[in-house]
């Protein structure tokens, strides 16, 4: 037996919601920890039994839950359709062969491992100098749940781009990239119409949710998050409950739910993928075939930009999981600290590459001295 999603269709209604079910077949099941996107039209729904469904998706949610623990045959046979991008690396980098790698990373579960509180994910000072490395040697964005400023606040890289908000707020580097396009920084809201509404969605569910020991609410400026990591399960329906019924009131947001949280945000066809070509755009980028976007992430907003890889044929995405996910992805890394090790061997091989050219050319040079001579 494993655990699938299944969508739960009310034929009078025509409502759908995606629930956790457990299911006889060797697919590999959804990801605890995957996030599932609970449409407008089931919110309205949810009463006695959708709350408990709703309630059912949020313990998928939870990658530590004891009954989401994947079976090794399930991870093995992922595994297969997803190797390790390390175990991989060779192949990678002779795919890449002749064009611009562009590196897209997103914060939370990439670059820092996931804590019980939103504010001290910090990174570390290993993975920042990483980071650093990289970004003199390939254009770099840093691709987040999480409002631009705080993403930045954590990260502290001047020379990166940066996509807050689910790419729904975009900011090329201030200072120190030879990337920068134009030497002008690229500057982009798709939503800005919705910030008043998030921040009063905002302050209603702060209001709505008080009482409810543990939860914690961030305002990702056009998203708001309602972390539900540090709450007791017993309560998670009394939570459903009230986001609910504050969401009734918001026809143009929508929810979805990521690792433990529920996002409130605005009904725009803009998502991280979007966020990935514009920034290829920005690039100067847009219609070349000589450019190889490298997209790591771990949650299921991260899905949006990897479709977009495969869709585009170009470059790859590589998903950070211990466990098997439903993924567009094509490669895995286990973790944060395998993410660092990625990165570095990009920096090693690329330093490796530019020294090498660097000799022909000067060979190429004094060969050409002496037939003058
Ligand atoms: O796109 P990301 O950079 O991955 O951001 C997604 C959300 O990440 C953060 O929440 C998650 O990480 C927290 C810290 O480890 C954890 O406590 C929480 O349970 C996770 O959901 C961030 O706080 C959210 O605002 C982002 O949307």
């Amino acid at each position: 037996m494993t655990q699938q999603n299944v969508v739960e269709s009310n034929p009078k209604s025509g409502i759908n919601l995606t629930i956790p079910v457990k299911v006889s077949v060797s697919k590999p099941p959804p990801a605890p920890g995957s996030c599932i996107t609970i449409s407008r039209k089931t919110l309205l729904e949810i009463n006695g039994n959708k709350i408990n469904s709703w309630v059912d998706s949020m313990r998928a949610s939870s990658p530590t839950h004891h009954k989401s623990a994947p079976l090794s045959a399930d991870l093995t046979s992922w595994m297969v359709q997803h190797p390790s991008a390390l175990d991989m690396f060779e192949q990678i980098i002779s795919a890449s062969k002749g064009k611009q790698i562009v590196m897209f990373l997103d914060y939370d579960g990439t670059l820092s491992p996931i804590v019980e509180d939103p504010d001290q994910a910090f990174m570390s000072d290993a993975m920042r100098a990483t980071v650093r490395m990289l970004a003199r040697y390939f254009p770099t964005a840093i691709v987040s749940g999480r409002c631009r400023d705080k993403v930045y606040s954590f990260v502290r890289l001047a020379e990166l781009y940066y996509a807050g908000s689910h790419g729904m707020d975009i900011k090329g580097p201030s200072k120190g990239s030879k990337y920068k396009k134009g030497g002008q920084a690229v500057l982009f809201q798709a939503a800005s119409e919705f910030l008043p509404m998030i921040d009063e969605v905002y302050k209603a569910l702060q209001d709505a949710t008080k009482s409810i020991e543990g939860v914690r609410m961030e305002n990702n400026k056009f998203c708001a998050s309602v972390h539900f990591r540090s709450v007791d399960e017993k309560k998670w329906g009394e939570l459903a409950q009230q986001v609910r019924s504050v969401l009734k009131e918001y026809p143009k947001l929508l929810l979805t739910q990521g690792r433990k949280v529920f996002e409130i945000r605005p009904t725009i066809k803009w998502d991280k993928g979007k966020a990935l070509e514009f920034l290829l755009e920005s690039l100067g980028y847009a219609n070349c075939t000589d450019v190889f976007p490298v997209y790591i992430g771990d949650d299921r907003t991260d899905e949006d930009a990897f479709k977009v890889l495969r869709e585009r044929d170009q470059g790859f995405g590589i998903l950070v999981s211990k466990i098997p996910k439903d993924t567009h992805a094509s490669y895995s890394l286990q973790e944060p600290s395998e993410v660092m090790v990625f990165l570095r061997r990009l920096v090693e091989w690329k330093k490796l590459t530019l020294r090498r050219q660097f000799r022909i050319r000067r060979q190429i040079e004094e060969i050409k001295a002496s037939l003058r001579n």
